[in-house]
């Protein structure tokens, strides 16, 4: 359940999005999938595209008075730059002399290797798929997930821990500091990134402003830069993934689909690498046992995901996002036609986009939690997946 497939250049005439089989009867509200591109589109750092868009979804097929027919649901996003390249992007012209070929391949962009590979002479028929304006159509299809996962009381949040090498505590360290009075949903409304609050949402506040003043510095110096955002979900029951085959774990499918997001360079789950250099005896989280909560821990370091299953705590993923590849200044690089040295072509392009694909994680979360649970519950209509779900919940009840 929850197969995709996005279609669509950063410059052509939209962005396609096709979910292949949702269960029947889901409601889906349309307003929330665009609060959800409203807020991929907000993130500090971006360039001039973001004024020239504002994401909207139209509904295709799929959605009958705002409940899915478990038919395919197809949504599309239309590209406003479109109208600024009629002539370079025209599907059914053919190319005109004034459209110039580019040529010289951006480091750290799929410029030249997808050159290479589909042996192509202008580096735009590579550049305008790889280009991340398609997580525009991943989040669409995220913000779809997240109304099905909201069914099962399961919610996905996000916030940045860190931009070049500022960091700011994450998740675990503000649990960690005082564990007795921790309120969980006032942490959750403070801490994570709102709909109306903030482009760049930092869990601890006093570094939301340094974080920023952080990215226009590297924005005069015609630089761009990365950093670190983390997930956070609650409300997972035990056992969505499996620890019996290599593929079925969820920390693989959740890496997988992750890893997929562009310019995003590693993945960490719980203490991760923090993780690696602790003795055992810190490493783990020790199992209780209480009439009313039934088996609980008094950590996360597993971040929710022991054996590749679920164990009923929070899920927490790092990501780690590399600086943007086009630089104002822009760096070495040589013409794939004359094979002279050049300079990398700069486009208009974001200084820093670690708060928009915070938000793009969120729906990629999303969707691979959607994707387990509909693979463990499952049914054709949404009642009989809860039915499912329940009857799981009663069975955990009793063991
Ligand atoms: C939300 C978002 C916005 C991005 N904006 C830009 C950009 O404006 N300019 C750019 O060169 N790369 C940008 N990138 C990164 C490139 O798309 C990415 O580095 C490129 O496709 C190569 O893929 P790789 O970094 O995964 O190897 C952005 C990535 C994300 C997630
Ligand atoms: C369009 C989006 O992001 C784009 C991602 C991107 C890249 O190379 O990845 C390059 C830029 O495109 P342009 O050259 O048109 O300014 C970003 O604006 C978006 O996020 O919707």
């Amino acid at each position: 359940m929850f197969e995709y497939l996005t279609a669509g250049e950063s410059h052509g005439p939209r962005l396609t999005a096709v979910i292949k089989n949702l269960p029947a009867g889901l409601r889906v509200e349309v307003e929330k999938i665009n609060d959800e591109l409203y807020r991929r589109q907000q993130g500090y750092g971006r360039g001039n595209r973001m004024k020239i868009e504002s994401d909207k979804i139209i509904i295709n097929s799929g959605l009958r008075h705002k409940e899915t027919l478990g038919t395919p649901l197809s949504m599309t996003i239309e590209n406003k730059d479109w109208q600024n390249w009629l002539e370079a992007m025209a599907p059914d012209k053919e190319r005109g002399a004034e459209v110039e070929a580019l040529t010289n391949p951006r480091p750290g962009h799929a410029d030249l290797p997808g050159a290479l590979k589909y042996n192509h002479r202008d580096l735009r028929n590579v550049l305008e798929r790889a280009s991340a304006r398609e997580t525009a159509a991943r989040t669409a299809v995220g913000a779809v997930a997240r109304q099905f996962l909201e069914e099962f009381g399961v919610n996905v949040y996000s916030h940045v821990v860190q931009i070049g090498n500022l960091k700011s505590e994450n998740w675990t360290d503000l649990k960690a500091k005082n564990p007795e009075s921790f309120n969980e949903q006032e942490a959750i409304n403070n801490y994570f990134e709102k709909l109306d609050q903030t482009p760049l949402r930092c869990g601890d506040s006093t570094k939301t402003e340094a974080m920023k003043n952080l990215i226009d510095s590297w924005r005069a110096n015609g630089d761009s830069v990365g950093g670190v955002f983390e997930i956070v979900v609650t409300g997972l029951p035990v056992g969505l993934g499996s620890h019996v085959h290599w593929d079925l774990k969820l920390e693989s499918k959740l890496a997988a689909q992750l890893m997929g997001i562009q310019a995003i360079k590693g993945v960490e789950i719980g203490s991760g690498f923090k993780g690696a250099g602790l003795p055992g005896s810190k490493a783990h989280d020790e199992i209780y046992y209480d009439l009313n909560k039934g088996f609980y821990r008094s950590s996360n370091q597993a971040g929710g995901i022991e054996g590749g299953m679920t164990n009923g705590e929070e899920l927490i993923i790092r990501l780690a996002m590399k600086p943007i590849p086009t630089l104002a200044k822009a760096l070495h690089s040589a013409d794939i036609i004359s094979k002279k040295e050049r300079t990398a072509a700069k486009e208009r392009s974001d200084v820093c986009a670690v708060p928009a694909a915070s938000i793009v994680g969120e729906a990629v979360t999303a969707i691979v939690l959607a994707q387990s649970t509909a693979d463990k519950f499952g049914g054709d209509s949404i009642k009989e997946i809860k039915r499912n779900y329940n009857s799981y919940l009663e069975q955990l009840k009793k063991f």
